[in-house]
This record gives structure tokens, C-alpha cells and sequence, in this order.
């Protein structure tokens, strides 16, 4: 049994390298919650929240994250011992949505439980592979020299695909212009949903670049009209914000919305449901990738751990920790060498915490037990 003594919240506010820019817009500094988990026999396991300081992603924020955590979330999990980590999904099915929260939770626990066993998290979850191939996400330039020259440096290091942000703007002709330097290379774009059918003419333009696919470009909480756009595009779409479940995956796929999906930890509330829907998509032939929330360590561990499952067969955005942070979370960084990540066979997510840039880093600390 998993049973959970304490809890610690660490609120901590880390400044990324470079600022970055999508069509919501720019920042540059991330505060986020690490998620210290210590058991009744003082093993500790640690999570990651994602949501941002604003609601502009999805409807959580650093601070709601807070109060869902702290009020109604932890108190589940301090009731009673859990036999597995998939019962924190059912534990927490009576509070509504909130998924950011609850996988920064849930995390913890799939990572004490490895723990336990003394196995790496990836081999908790059902992953085979010791090795995963990356790309990355290169936000809103501004000129497209500076993007070319940002996609030059990022194929030199080797990543598998480049994901260029989009919106009006700066989109076909910019593309059309990477397009020109890198004629094979692998390109994908991320509009987050700035289009609307309205740009049903114009987004066919996008069919004439060879782009691995377009993620997400209409509204954030629709599958219909994408259903309407997949039909009129050959680009294959990818939804991110559209899909928090496997059940807005399953609705997705009947109406043939997409044909790949963007796995992100915190947005579909947790390890357990990530997994049920990379099952699902597999049973189905729909590939899908780990996207990337510009994690820290601790949540860029979890996600490699995830994409060690079979069907994470396209590369994600998880870059390395050098790309996003002077210094990390975690010893050893996460390092990319020729657009792969060597998957850690240390027990848990497989990395230590840097406890000395925890504190460093940690603006505000709370304790409940
Ligand atoms: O490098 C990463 O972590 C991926 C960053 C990235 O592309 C995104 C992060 C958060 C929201 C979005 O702007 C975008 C995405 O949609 O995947
Ligand atoms: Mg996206």
C-alpha cells in the first residue's frame, strides 16, 4: 500500500533562456509547483505542475493549481493508502476537470510507487524503450532570418523535427521560406487555435509544404469544426487543447477531428489517463507524441518516461534541459545528443532532485500532512 504521510508544495519561479512567444503571447519567467511526496516509510516521490501564471493555455493558473491542491485535492489522497497509481484518478473523479492540479499529484504518487519497487518510472508505466528521439518547439520570431537561423542550429544538434508556431500572419509565406532552406527536413506547425474555418482557403496552402502535420488550429475547446477542416486538408491535424480525456479522444476520433494526437501529462489530469489514451489511439493506428509544457526536470522526467510507451512513435517537444535553463532542477540534466534522450534506469523518474536550486528557486514552501 501507498501511504502518503506528507506533502510539500514548493512554489518555484524559474526565467527561461529565451522569452517565449505564441499567438496568445510572450513570457519569459514560469512559476510552477514541484510536488515532494514522502510516504509512510520516508521514501519521496515528486511531481510538476504545468499551468501557467495566466489562464491563456487552458483555464488553470499557478494559482488555482494552489488552492485545488492544497483545499480538496491532497486531502483525497491523505484519507486513506492507495493500492496502485491508477486509483488516484478515481480518487480524484469527483472534482471537476482541474487536470493540471491533479496530475502534478499524480505524478508524485506514479513516482513514489516506482520508488517502491525500485524500478524506473518508465518501466512502471509499461515502457520498452532505453532511448526516445526529440524535436522541438520553436516559438514566434521576430524575422524569419532569426527562424531559419534557430531551425539551423536546432538540426545541426540533431532533433528528429522541428514544430513552428504559427498564426496570421506568419504563417504560409514563413514556412514556404524555411521551406525553401530545409526542403526535407521535418517540419510540423502549432497554430493554437488562432484560425477559424473562415481560413479554411487560406489553411490549404499548408498541404503544398509537406508538414509532418498542423497542431490545433481552430478554437481550443472544439472537434467538430476540425472534423470539417481534417476533411478539406491533407496535412494531417494534431489536437493539443481540444483533448483533456480519453473520452474527448474517443468523441475526436469518431468524427475524424484529427489524425494525431499531442499527449500532455498535465492536460488530460495524469499518467494514467495519458496512458489510456495512447492505448486507445494505438488500438486505433493513430500515432501520438509528448508534447511539452516547457517543464522543468522533474515534469521533462515525466515525460520521458511516458514516451517510452510504444506508440509514442513521433518525436515530442521534450528538448533538453539546456535549451529552456541556465541551471535545472535535476542532476543529471535532461541531455539531447543527436535528437535522442537516453531513457535513465535509475528507479523512479530516474533523476535527482537538486535540492541546493530547489531552494534557491522556491519562492514560497508548503507543508501539509
Ligand atoms: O518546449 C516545450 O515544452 C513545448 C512548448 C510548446 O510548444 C507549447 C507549450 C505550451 C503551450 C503552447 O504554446 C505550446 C503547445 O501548444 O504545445
Ligand atoms: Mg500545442
Amino acid at each position: 500500500m501507498i501511504s502518503i504521510k506528507k506533502v510539500i508544495l514548493h512554489q518555484v519561479r524559474m526565467t527561461l533562456k529565451a522569452p517565449f512567444t505564441t499567438s496568445f503571447g510572450t513570457f519569459q519567467d514560469k512559476d510552477f509547483f514541484v510536488v515532494e511526496m514522502i510516504d509512510n516509510a520516508g521514501r519521496t516521490g515528486f511531481g510538476e505542475s504545468v499551468a501557467f501564471s495566466s489562464p491563456w493555455y487552458s483555464e488553470e493558473t499557478v494559482r488555482t493549481n494552489e488552492h485545488m491542491m492544497k483545499d480538496f485535492l491532497i486531502p483525497l489522497l491523505l484519507e486513506k493508502p492507495l493500492e496502485h497509481p491508477d486509483e488516484v484518478f478515481q480518487r480524484f473523479s469527483g472534482i471537476r476537470r482541474n487536470n493540471m492540479a491533479k496530475a502534478a499529484l499524480e505524478g508524485a504518487v506514479w513516482d513514489l510507487y516506482a520508488k517502491r519497487l525500485s524500478v524506473p518510472l518508465a518501466q512502471a508505466l509499461g515502457g520498452k524503450k532505453k532511448e526516445i528521439d526529440v524535436g522541438i518547439s520553436i516559438g514566434i520570431q521576430s524575422s524569419v532570418q532569426e527562424l531559419v537561423r534557430l531551425v539551423e542550429n536546432f538540426a545541426e544538434q540533431g532533433y528528429k523535427r522541428m514544430k513552428i508556431k504559427i498564426k496570421p500572419g506568419w504563417d504560409v509565406d514563413v514556412l514556404k521560406e524555411v521551406r525553401k532552406v530545409f526542403p526535407t527536413l521535418p517540419l510540423m506547425a502549432d497554430a493554437n487555435s488562432a484560425y477559424t474555418l473562415k481560413d479554411l482557403e487560406h489553411l490549404k496552402q499548408l498541404d503544398d509544404l509537406d508538414l509532418k502535420m498542423i497542431e490545433q488550429p481552430l478554437a481550443h475547446d472544439d472537434i467538430v469544426d476540425h472534423a470539417t477542416l481534417q476533411r478539406a486538408l491533407s496535412t494531417p491535424i494534431c489536437l493539443d487543447e481540444s483533448i483533456h480525456s480519453l473520452e474527448d479522444t474517443r468523441r475526436a476520433v469518431e468524427l475524424g477531428s484529427c489524425k494525431i494526437i499531442n499527449i500532455k501529462i498535465g492536460r488530460v489530469g495524469g499518467l494514467s489517463e495519458a496512458k489510456r489514451i495512447h492505448d486507445f489511439c494505438m488500438d486505433r493506428n493513430i500515432p501520438v507524441w509528448c508534447g511539452g509544457m516547457l517543464e522543468a526536470g522533474i515534469g521533462r522526467a515525466h515525460n520521458v518516461a511516458l514516451t517510452t510507451l510504444d506508440n509514442f512513435v513521433l518525436p515530442g517537444d521534450t528538448a533538453g534541459s539546456s535549451h529552456y535553463w541556465d541551471e535545472d532542477l535535476i542532476e543529471p540534466e535532461v541531455v539531447v545528443k543527436n535528437g535522442v534522450i537516453h531513457v535513465p534506469d535509475l528507479p523512479g523518474i530516474g533523476y535527482e532532485v537538486n535540492r541546493k536550486a530547489l531552494e534557491k528557486l522556491c519562492i514560497k514552501k508548503s507543508v501539509i500532512a
